[in-house]
This record gives structure tokens, sequence and C-alpha cells, in this order.
């Protein structure tokens, strides 16, 4: 008869025999399915800080070197904010700058790796960008669940269609196409609608990453908001192992609260490019996510 357990004093003795997994493993999250014979690993460990400054900050004038810096300085991935003046109230710029910048920043050697391209798509026709996005070298296309219900099923600018986006369709087609995905949800919006989309039984069309804001988006330098750490709260409790990014007010200062919650993707714009030491910034963001793991 199999029985699940949650082992206590032996935890640690037990896991070094599961020779795959990592030292850093956190003990403290770790189930086990037993019987006399047989003790098999059910969930690893919460998932490692991931350092992902957003260039919007950075000097657009000179934004290949800033995004090379900025790797330099120990950042993992790059946030690159993608706004269309409709979404959002700002006008950032398109997959032809990324294609541009991408050639300043080595491609990730594996997923979710060093270089990761991060693209915030706070644009109103998410499904219309895939491919373009694709092609400029995006590795994680981000799209705001709140633009897809809202938007057609249309797959490129020029194509047409009265279809309107479902999430977890919009998802599939990202995957098609060789990115990760992420759902990313506005101050406004519940938590709850991603419950759905993530607890898919198909695989394909569940989104690697879910992006909790922490701001209205559009801008860079706004204060962060405390009230939505309910969100990420209770995404990290249904989903232990989840990329949980947040993204706004980030700081010094703010990450306590958001590593508190359960975050552990950190977007950091003006926090980053605007310190003395961007190295120092991020090795702290990273080391207040990864003292609670
Ligand atoms: O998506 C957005 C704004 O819409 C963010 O990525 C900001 O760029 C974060 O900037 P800071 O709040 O960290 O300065």
């Amino acid at each position: 008869m199999f029985r699940v357990e949650q082992q206590s004093l032996s935890r640690r003795q037990l896991l070094q025999s599961f020779t795959e997994i990592s030292s850093t493993a956190n003990y403290d999250n770790i189930f086990f399915i037993q019987d006399a014979k047989k003790i098999t690993l059910l969930s690893t460990m919460a998932p490692a800080a991931v350092i992902a400054p957003s260039i919007l900050s950075a000097d657009f004038g000179s934004l290949g070197k800033e995004c090379s810096d900025t790797i330099g300085h120990g950042a993992d991935w790059l946030h690159v904010d993608i706004m269309d003046g409709h979404f959002v109230p700002n006008i950032t710029f398109g997959a032809p700058v990324v294609t541009k910048i991408r050639s300043h920043v080595d491609r990730p050697k594996e997923a979710f790796g060093k270089g990761t391209f991060d693209c915030h798509m706070m644009i109103a026709e998410p499904k219309k960008w895939v491919k373009e996005f694709q092609k400029a070298g995006c590795d994680l296309y981000c799209f705001h669940y709140e633009a897809a219900i809202n938007s057609t099923a249309a797959e490129s600018p020029e194509a047409t269609s009265d279809e309107k986006t479902n999430p977890k369709e919009l998802v599939k087609y990202i995957h098609s196409l060789g990115m990760r995905a992420g759902v990313a949800i506005k101050p406004g919006t519940s938590v709850d609608v991603l419950f759905d989309i993530l607890d898919n039984p198909d695989k394909d069309a569940v989104p690697d990453m879910a992006l909790v804001m922490t701001v209205e988006p559009g801008f860079g330098g706004q204060k962060f908001m405390p009230e939505m750490m309910p969100k990420v709260q209770e995404l990290r409790k249904r989903y232990p192992e989840l990329n949980i990014e947040v993204d706004g007010g980030l700081s010094e200062k703010t990450i306590d609260t958001a590593a508190d919650a359960g975050a552990n993707v950190i977007v950091a714009g003006s926090a980053v490019f605007g310190a003395q030491s961007p190295a120092d910034v991020i090795a702290k963001l990273r080391e207040a996510v990864n003292s609670r793991r």
C-alpha cells in the first residue's frame, strides 16, 4: 500500500542518495511516496532566483552595449518590454530592435538559461506577433491574459480573423515555434484566471511562467504594489515549482516582500540601471530570493 509521507530527520540523508539532486535543494518541501521496498521522490525544490533587468530603463541610444553589460553584471535574463500604445499608454520598440540587440547577447545554452530574452508583450494583439518575435530571437514570449481574451486569433500582422484568441491555444502556438510561454496579469485581474490555464492536463498548453504585475503596466519607475502579494502566495502554494515573475517597483527595498511571497523571477528596471553598481543590486536581489529556498 502506498502512502505519501513527509520525512523529517532522515530527509537530507535520504536525498543524498538521489545523486541527481543538487546540494542546494530545499529539503523542507520534499515529499515522497514510500512503501517497504522503494521511496520515490515526488517533488524537488523551489525554483532558483532569476534576475531579469528591464531594459526599459536602459539608455536606448546604446541599447546593444547596455544589454551585454547587464549580462556581464550578473543578470540571468533581459526583460524586454514591448509596448504598442494600445494595450498600454506608451510605445517602446518592435521586432527589428530585438533582432539588433540579440546579436549583443549570446543565446541561452539551455531553456531559461543565461541570456534568455524575456519579451513582455504589452500589446493588444499578442497572437499576431509571435512569429516575428521568434525570428527576432525572443526565447520567452509572455503575453497578457487581458489582451489575449479581447483580441483576435490572427497569426500575422497581415492576416485577419474574427475568432477570439484562446490563451491556452496561444501558449500551444508559442511552444510550437520553439519558445517558452508566459502569461501575465495586470493588477486588476484576479489570479484565479490563471488556474484554469495552469491546471491543463495538456502539457503543451501549460505556460512556463506566470507574471504578476506589481504596477500598472506602461512605465518604469513606479511604486511597488504590496497588495499584489496574495496572488503570488496563492500561485506558489498551488505550483511549488512554477517560475513566478514579479514586475514593477522591485528594488533592494521591496525584494523581501516579493521573495517572502514566493516570487523567484525578479524584474527590476530603474533599480538596476539607475544604480552606481548594477552588479551589487543584482547580487542582492538574487540573495534575497535564494535565501528563502
Ligand atoms: O513592464 C514594466 C512597466 O510596464 C516594467 O518592466 C518596468 O520597466 C519596470 O520598471 P521598474 O519599476 O523596475 O523601474
